[in-house]
């Protein structure tokens, strides 16, 4: 990669220059938050490989230099202390990505990029693997979620795993979140040191709330979290939502079938790599090991999506921790294969692009919504679109080509 001249010329800041040259180069993706706006969407970088490289240089470059002192001193007190394990800066750098403050978020990103970059080295380090397992976990209210998690993530921080859960629930916004919630149920594992809970944000669309456990995720891998678990607290798209995050998808099902679980989503069956069929023990054994009957035969039905692994239906019991440690055995199994294959490795790069077209879509939707040309339209058009005098097409023609004449 060529690196440009007007960059040699400021030994001040070469090592940060350096630093966010050898980043670029490298990386599959660029996230950052400005790049996304359509603002920085400038057509020359269509125009040839390299002066797209140079642009994005120059890009990340206005980033880094853009922090104050002060900021530039908060994103490196928390790099280091995330990097070196301390649970209060990973909160801290959570909380910073959660942000919705234009500022906070700038800062948040420049400290994403410090931390994609002490990944990248690190997964070199340990041969282009993955530093951490990403596991998505669903299922309705009341499969046992939460017991789980406490009996599972204990019996990986016992054979000394580092597990992070991070909650994605969209609903909270409204319900008052699940924080109180996931505090109380999951007791003793908040108290374990090599374990680190993060509730769902309590505000912010789907969109919103992936953006920031897709980051999350990032940050709780530099922080040394080799188990990453993302729980879907909310019912309708955040299953899928989590799916598309995630190395493994498990759904949770108690022993329980047609109206009673109706919360469950069809399709999202089929997004499973491994259905654990939950409280299968005392008098529950018999309709677990029914559930579990019913599910191995539907699940055969279903298209195939790897060419190395069928998904799996198992019975455990969160309350006995039966069948746990046989669940984590197939799941280790699941990813060496996944691994070997090829096919972990190109099921993160897929995810990452699905990341970046969401972001942009985010974005451009905040964007086209607040811009001046449109922003005082939009309440007529929906008002007239609700009263039935313009059809939807209509209106949204009307915006789109206000937005568009104005650019
Ligand atoms: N018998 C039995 N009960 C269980 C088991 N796991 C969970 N439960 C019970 O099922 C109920 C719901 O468990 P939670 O862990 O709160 O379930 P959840 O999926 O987190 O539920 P939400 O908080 O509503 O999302 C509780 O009363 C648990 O004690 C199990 O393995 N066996």
């Amino acid at each position: 990669m060529r690196i440009p001249s007007l960059l040699m010329g400021f030994p001040r800041y070469f090592s940060r220059r350096t630093y966010f040259m050898n980043f670029v180069s490298r990386a599959d993706f660029l996230c950052i938050g400005s790049l996304a706006s359509v603002h920085h969407c400038r057509t020359e970088w269509m125009c040839s490989s390299n002066g797209l490289r140079r642009e994005l240089c120059q890009q990340a470059e206005q980033q880094i230099e853009g922090l104050s002192d002060r900021e530039q001193r908060l994103v490196d007190r928390l790099y280091n202390g995330l990097i070196q394990g301390h649970r209060a800066c990973l909160a801290e750098a959570i909380t910073l990505v959660e942000s919705t403050q234009s500022r906070k978020k700038k800062v948040a990103q420049v400290l994403l990029q410090k931390v994609l970059s002490y990944h990248r080295e690190q997964e070199k380090l340990n041969q282009g693997k993955p530093l951490a397992f990403r596991v998505g976990l669903s299922g309705p209210p009341g499969a046992g979620k939460s017991t789980f998690i406490e009996c599972f993530g204990k019996m990986l921080t016992e054979r000394k795993h580092k597990v992070s859960v991070l909650a994605v629930d969209p609903s909270s916004s409204t319900s008052g979140g699940s924080l109180l919630g996931d505090k109380t149920r999951m007791t003793e594992l908040s108290r374990d040191m090599n374990a680190y809970i993060r509730p769902s944000p309590t505000s912010g669309t789907l969109g919103g709330v992936t953006r920031t456990t897709n980051e999350a995720i990032l940050l709780c891998e530099g922080g040394g979290y080799d188990v990453v678990l993302v729980e879907t607290v909310g019912v309708g798209q955040s299953e899928f939502a989590v799916a598309d995050m995630v190395d493994m998808f498990i759904l949770l099902l108690p022993p329980a079938g047609g109206d009673e679980l109706q919360g469950i989503k069809r399709g999202i069956i089929e997004m499973a790599d491994l259905v654990a069929i939950n409280k299968a023990d005392g008098d529950l054994v018999v309709a677990a090991r029914r559930i579990q009957a019913e599910y191995i035969s539907a699940m055969k039905l279903l298209r195939k999506r790897s060419k190395v692994w069928r998904p799996k239906v198992m019975r455990i019991s969160a309350k006995t921790g039966e069948g746990i440690s046989d669940m984590w055995d197939k799941m280790t199994e699941f990813r060496d294969l996944m691994l070997t294959s090829g096919e972990l490795i190109a099921k993160r790069r897929k995810q990452q692009k699905v990341w970046m077209w969401n972001l942009i879509q985010e974005n451009m939707l905040e964007h086209f919504r607040s811009h001046l040309a449109v922003k005082d339209k939009i309440p007529l058009l929906e008002e007239k679109v609700l009263s039935g005098v313009l059809s939807p097409g209509l209106a949204a023609d009307l915006l789109l080509k206000a937005f568009k004449d104005s650019l």
